[in-house]
Protein backbone atom coordinates (compact mmCIF):
# COMPACT_ATOMS: atom_id res chain seq x y z
CA UNK A 1 0.00 0.00 0.00
CA UNK A 2 1.52 3.22 -0.86
CA UNK A 3 1.62 5.99 1.64
CA UNK A 4 -0.67 8.00 0.41
CA UNK A 5 -3.61 5.90 -0.11
CA UNK A 6 -6.28 5.02 2.48
CA UNK A 7 -7.59 2.35 0.68
CA UNK A 8 -6.34 -0.24 -2.00
CA UNK A 9 -8.27 -3.34 -3.50
CA UNK A 10 -5.79 -5.43 -5.58
CA UNK A 11 -6.76 -8.07 -7.63
CA UNK A 12 -9.88 -8.36 -5.98
CA UNK A 13 -12.55 -11.45 -7.28
CA UNK A 14 -16.20 -11.87 -5.47
CA UNK A 15 -18.46 -15.15 -6.34
CA UNK A 16 -22.29 -15.20 -5.28
CA UNK A 17 -22.75 -19.18 -6.21
CA UNK A 18 -21.54 -19.39 -9.35
CA UNK A 19 -21.93 -16.20 -11.06
CA UNK A 20 -19.40 -13.34 -10.55
CA UNK A 21 -19.96 -10.36 -9.04
CA UNK A 22 -16.14 -8.70 -8.82
CA UNK A 23 -13.45 -9.73 -11.24
CA UNK A 24 -10.38 -9.43 -10.95
CA UNK A 25 -10.88 -5.25 -9.37
CA UNK A 26 -7.63 -2.98 -8.66
CA UNK A 27 -7.69 0.60 -7.54
CA UNK A 28 -6.21 2.75 -5.21
CA UNK A 29 -7.99 5.75 -3.37
CA UNK A 30 -5.81 8.70 -1.86
CA UNK A 31 -7.17 11.68 0.19
CA UNK A 32 -8.94 14.64 -1.10
CA UNK A 33 -9.78 11.95 -4.24
CA UNK A 34 -13.23 11.90 -5.96
CA UNK A 35 -13.56 8.33 -7.62
CA UNK A 36 -16.66 7.52 -9.16
CA UNK A 37 -17.85 3.67 -10.48
CA UNK A 38 -20.57 4.17 -13.13
CA UNK A 39 -21.80 1.31 -14.88
CA UNK A 40 -25.22 -0.32 -15.87
CA UNK A 41 -27.45 -2.04 -13.32
CA UNK A 42 -26.15 -5.27 -11.96
CA UNK A 43 -22.29 -4.31 -12.92
CA UNK A 44 -21.61 -4.83 -9.01
CA UNK A 45 -21.63 -1.63 -7.99
CA UNK A 46 -22.76 -1.90 -4.53
CA UNK A 47 -20.74 -5.19 -4.04
CA UNK A 48 -17.64 -3.25 -4.84
CA UNK A 49 -18.28 -0.56 -1.90
CA UNK A 50 -19.23 -2.70 0.49
CA UNK A 51 -16.23 -5.13 -0.72
CA UNK A 52 -14.59 -2.17 -0.48
CA UNK A 53 -15.90 -1.28 2.86
CA UNK A 54 -15.60 -5.18 4.20
CA UNK A 55 -19.05 -4.99 4.62
CA UNK A 56 -18.85 -8.20 2.19
CA UNK A 57 -15.87 -9.95 1.79
CA UNK A 58 -13.60 -10.63 -1.66
CA UNK A 59 -13.20 -14.65 -2.69
CA UNK A 60 -9.94 -13.25 -4.13
CA UNK A 61 -7.58 -10.27 -3.69
CA UNK A 62 -6.88 -7.96 -1.02
CA UNK A 63 -8.67 -5.26 0.73
CA UNK A 64 -6.04 -2.74 2.32
CA UNK A 65 -7.66 -0.02 4.33
CA UNK A 66 -5.29 2.53 6.31
CA UNK A 67 -5.20 1.33 9.99
CA UNK A 68 -7.85 3.49 11.90
CA UNK A 69 -9.40 4.97 9.02
CA UNK A 70 -11.99 6.92 9.87
CA UNK A 71 -15.52 5.72 6.80
CA UNK A 72 -18.59 7.38 6.82
CA UNK A 73 -21.06 5.76 4.53
CA UNK A 74 -23.93 6.32 2.70
CA UNK A 75 -26.06 3.39 1.75
CA UNK A 76 -28.18 2.98 -1.60
CA UNK A 77 -31.52 2.40 0.74
CA UNK A 78 -32.42 3.57 4.26
CA UNK A 79 -34.45 0.60 5.71
CA UNK A 80 -36.24 1.99 8.56
CA UNK A 81 -39.48 0.59 10.13
CA UNK A 82 -41.95 3.42 8.67
CA UNK A 83 -44.43 2.47 11.54
CA UNK A 84 -41.82 3.52 14.27
CA UNK A 85 -42.22 7.31 14.28
CA UNK A 86 -38.45 9.21 14.92
CA UNK A 87 -36.89 12.97 14.29
CA UNK A 88 -33.93 13.37 12.25
CA UNK A 89 -31.64 14.36 15.06
CA UNK A 90 -33.01 10.91 17.19
CA UNK A 91 -32.09 8.68 13.71
CA UNK A 92 -28.61 10.40 13.96
CA UNK A 93 -28.13 10.05 17.93
CA UNK A 94 -28.74 6.12 16.85
CA UNK A 95 -25.71 6.50 14.68
CA UNK A 96 -22.58 3.83 15.78
CA UNK A 97 -18.74 6.08 15.87
CA UNK A 98 -19.96 9.62 16.30
CA UNK A 99 -17.06 12.07 16.27
CA UNK A 100 -18.73 15.26 15.72
CA UNK A 101 -22.00 16.79 17.17
CA UNK A 102 -25.45 16.24 15.40
CA UNK A 103 -25.51 20.17 14.89
CA UNK A 104 -22.20 20.02 13.07
CA UNK A 105 -23.14 17.25 10.82
CA UNK A 106 -26.73 18.66 10.09
CA UNK A 107 -24.96 21.88 9.09
CA UNK A 108 -22.67 20.65 7.02
CA UNK A 109 -25.13 18.83 5.02
CA UNK A 110 -27.17 21.58 4.83
CA UNK A 111 -30.51 20.54 6.87
CA UNK A 112 -30.08 22.51 10.42
CA UNK A 113 -33.72 23.47 9.85
CA UNK A 114 -34.49 19.23 9.74
CA UNK A 115 -33.59 18.50 12.96
CA UNK A 116 -36.83 17.92 14.58
CA UNK A 117 -38.74 16.64 12.18
CA UNK A 118 -40.36 13.43 11.46
CA UNK A 119 -37.96 11.42 9.55
CA UNK A 120 -40.46 9.92 7.91
CA UNK A 121 -42.37 13.32 6.75
CA UNK A 122 -39.54 14.31 5.15
CA UNK A 123 -38.50 14.09 1.01
CA UNK A 124 -36.51 11.78 -0.93
CA UNK A 125 -33.86 14.13 -1.40
CA UNK A 126 -33.90 15.69 2.13
CA UNK A 127 -33.97 11.75 3.24
CA UNK A 128 -30.66 11.87 0.85
CA UNK A 129 -29.16 14.88 3.01
CA UNK A 130 -30.09 13.42 6.66
CA UNK A 131 -28.08 9.96 5.34
CA UNK A 132 -25.16 12.05 4.47
CA UNK A 133 -25.24 13.64 7.32
CA UNK A 134 -25.30 10.00 9.05
CA UNK A 135 -21.91 9.56 7.54
CA UNK A 136 -20.43 12.90 8.34
CA UNK A 137 -20.88 12.00 12.15
CA UNK A 138 -17.53 9.88 11.73
CA UNK A 139 -15.77 13.08 11.05
CA UNK A 140 -15.20 10.71 7.34
CA UNK A 141 -11.23 10.31 6.29
CA UNK A 142 -13.24 8.48 3.57
CA UNK A 143 -16.72 8.97 2.42
CA UNK A 144 -18.51 5.96 0.76
CA UNK A 145 -21.61 7.39 -1.33
CA UNK A 146 -23.83 4.76 -2.48
CA UNK A 147 -25.91 6.92 -5.83
CA UNK A 148 -26.07 9.91 -2.94
CA UNK A 149 -28.89 11.89 -5.64
CA UNK A 150 -31.04 9.10 -6.28
CA UNK A 151 -34.60 11.00 -5.93
CA UNK A 152 -33.04 14.01 -6.00
CA UNK A 153 -34.33 16.95 -8.69
CA UNK A 154 -32.15 18.17 -11.05
CA UNK A 155 -31.59 21.30 -9.00
CA UNK A 156 -30.97 19.25 -6.01
CA UNK A 157 -28.46 16.89 -8.21
CA UNK A 158 -26.18 19.97 -9.01
CA UNK A 159 -26.49 21.44 -5.21
CA UNK A 160 -26.07 18.19 -3.61
CA UNK A 161 -22.96 17.20 -5.91
CA UNK A 162 -21.73 20.34 -5.27
CA UNK A 163 -22.06 20.08 -1.88
CA UNK A 164 -20.19 16.74 -1.79
CA UNK A 165 -17.39 18.77 -3.50
CA UNK A 166 -17.10 20.94 -1.01
CA UNK A 167 -17.01 18.34 1.53
CA UNK A 168 -14.32 16.95 0.25
CA UNK A 169 -12.31 20.56 0.05
CA UNK A 170 -13.35 21.14 3.44
CA UNK A 171 -12.69 17.61 5.58
CA UNK A 172 -9.70 16.96 3.25
CA UNK A 173 -11.46 13.87 2.61
CA UNK A 174 -11.43 10.96 -0.35
CA UNK A 175 -14.96 9.88 -1.55
CA UNK A 176 -15.77 6.83 -3.01
CA UNK A 177 -19.35 7.09 -4.75
CA UNK A 178 -20.89 5.61 -6.80
CA UNK A 179 -23.65 7.47 -9.71
CA UNK A 180 -25.44 7.38 -12.37
CA UNK A 181 -25.11 11.29 -13.46
CA UNK A 182 -22.85 10.99 -15.70
CA UNK A 183 -22.78 14.88 -16.71
CA UNK A 184 -21.50 15.88 -13.14
CA UNK A 185 -19.16 12.50 -13.32
CA UNK A 186 -17.52 13.81 -16.18
CA UNK A 187 -17.31 17.10 -15.03
CA UNK A 188 -16.13 17.10 -11.22
CA UNK A 189 -14.72 13.84 -10.60
CA UNK A 190 -11.19 13.26 -10.20
CA UNK A 191 -11.08 9.51 -11.20
CA UNK A 192 -13.74 7.16 -12.77
CA UNK A 193 -13.89 3.96 -13.09
CA UNK A 194 -16.24 2.24 -15.75
CA UNK A 195 -17.56 -1.15 -13.77
CA UNK A 196 -19.32 -4.08 -15.47
CA UNK A 197 -18.20 -7.12 -13.11
CA UNK A 198 -14.20 -6.04 -14.40
CA UNK A 199 -12.82 -2.93 -14.74
CA UNK A 200 -13.78 -1.85 -18.52
CA UNK A 201 -11.54 1.50 -18.27
CA UNK A 202 -10.65 4.18 -15.49
CA UNK A 203 -8.64 7.22 -15.35
CA UNK A 204 -9.68 10.80 -15.49
CA UNK A 205 -12.95 11.37 -16.48
CA UNK A 206 -12.27 13.02 -20.32
CA UNK A 207 -9.86 9.78 -21.20
CA UNK A 208 -12.48 7.42 -19.77
CA UNK A 209 -15.16 9.04 -21.87
CA UNK A 210 -13.18 8.66 -24.91
CA UNK A 211 -12.89 4.84 -24.58
CA UNK A 212 -14.64 2.65 -26.91
CA UNK A 213 -16.08 0.33 -23.17
CA UNK A 214 -17.64 3.35 -22.35
CA UNK A 215 -19.20 4.31 -24.75
CA UNK A 216 -20.59 0.81 -25.74
CA UNK A 217 -22.17 0.83 -22.20
CA UNK A 218 -23.16 4.50 -21.47
CA UNK A 219 -23.30 5.56 -25.89
CA UNK A 220 -27.05 5.46 -26.18
CA UNK A 221 -28.80 6.57 -22.46
CA UNK A 222 -26.47 9.75 -22.81
CA UNK A 223 -25.93 10.52 -26.19
CA UNK A 224 -25.69 14.52 -24.83
CA UNK A 225 -22.52 12.92 -22.43
CA UNK A 226 -20.15 11.82 -25.26
CA UNK A 227 -20.82 14.18 -28.16
CA UNK A 228 -17.60 15.21 -28.19
CA UNK A 229 -16.34 11.85 -28.44
CA UNK A 230 -16.45 9.79 -31.59
CA UNK A 231 -14.70 6.10 -32.02
CA UNK A 232 -15.08 2.72 -32.29
CA UNK A 233 -15.27 -0.39 -29.73
CA UNK A 234 -12.24 -2.65 -29.51
CA UNK A 235 -14.49 -5.51 -27.37
CA UNK A 236 -18.10 -6.01 -26.12
CA UNK A 237 -20.41 -7.30 -23.22
CA UNK A 238 -22.25 -10.03 -23.40
CA UNK A 239 -25.59 -10.20 -21.61
CA UNK A 240 -23.19 -11.33 -18.13
CA UNK A 241 -21.00 -8.92 -18.90
CA UNK A 242 -18.53 -10.94 -20.01
CA UNK A 243 -16.14 -9.90 -22.88
CA UNK A 244 -16.85 -11.80 -25.94
CA UNK A 245 -14.32 -9.85 -28.63
CA UNK A 246 -10.84 -9.41 -25.99
CA UNK A 247 -8.30 -7.84 -27.35
CA UNK A 248 -5.12 -5.96 -25.76
CA UNK A 249 -7.23 -3.20 -24.57
CA UNK A 250 -5.18 -0.72 -22.69
CA UNK A 251 -7.03 1.31 -19.83
CA UNK A 252 -5.45 4.73 -21.01
CA UNK A 253 -3.69 4.94 -17.41
CA UNK A 254 -0.76 3.24 -18.75
CA UNK A 255 -1.99 0.00 -17.48
CA UNK A 256 -3.28 -2.84 -20.27
CA UNK A 257 -5.91 -5.47 -19.42
CA UNK A 258 -7.43 -8.31 -20.88
N1 LIG B 1 -26.30 -11.08 -1.49
C1 LIG B 1 -26.57 -11.32 -2.77
N2 LIG B 1 -27.17 -12.46 -3.15
C2 LIG B 1 -27.41 -12.73 -4.45
N3 LIG B 1 -27.10 -11.90 -5.45
C3 LIG B 1 -26.50 -10.74 -5.12
C4 LIG B 1 -26.20 -10.38 -3.78
N4 LIG B 1 -25.61 -9.17 -3.79
C5 LIG B 1 -25.57 -8.79 -5.07
N5 LIG B 1 -26.10 -9.72 -5.87
C6 LIG B 1 -26.20 -9.66 -7.32
O1 LIG B 1 -24.98 -9.15 -7.78
C7 LIG B 1 -25.17 -8.32 -8.92
C8 LIG B 1 -24.53 -6.97 -8.65
O2 LIG B 1 -25.31 -6.29 -7.67
P1 LIG B 1 -24.94 -4.81 -7.24
O3 LIG B 1 -26.02 -4.34 -6.31
O4 LIG B 1 -23.54 -4.77 -6.74
O5 LIG B 1 -25.01 -4.04 -8.64
P2 LIG B 1 -25.08 -2.48 -8.94
O6 LIG B 1 -24.10 -2.24 -10.03
O7 LIG B 1 -24.89 -1.70 -7.69
O8 LIG B 1 -26.56 -2.35 -9.51
P3 LIG B 1 -27.61 -1.11 -9.50
O9 LIG B 1 -27.07 -0.07 -10.45
O10 LIG B 1 -28.85 -1.75 -10.04
O11 LIG B 1 -27.74 -0.62 -8.08
C9 LIG B 1 -26.66 -8.26 -9.15
O12 LIG B 1 -26.98 -9.16 -10.17
C10 LIG B 1 -27.25 -8.71 -7.82
O13 LIG B 1 -28.49 -9.34 -8.00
Amino acid sequence: MTEQALLQLRNVSAQQGSNTLLSNINLSLSRGQIMTVIGPNGAGKSTLLRVALGLRNCDQGEVQRRPHLRVGYMPQKLSLNPLIPISVSRFLRMANNRRTSIKDALQRAGISHLADRPLHDISGGETQRVLLSRALLAQPELLVLDEPAQGVDITGQTALYELIGKLRDDLDCAVLMVSHDLHWVMAQTDTVICLNQHICCHGHPETVSNDPEYLSLFGRRHAEAIALYQHDHDHQHDMHGEVIQPSDHCDHSGHHHD
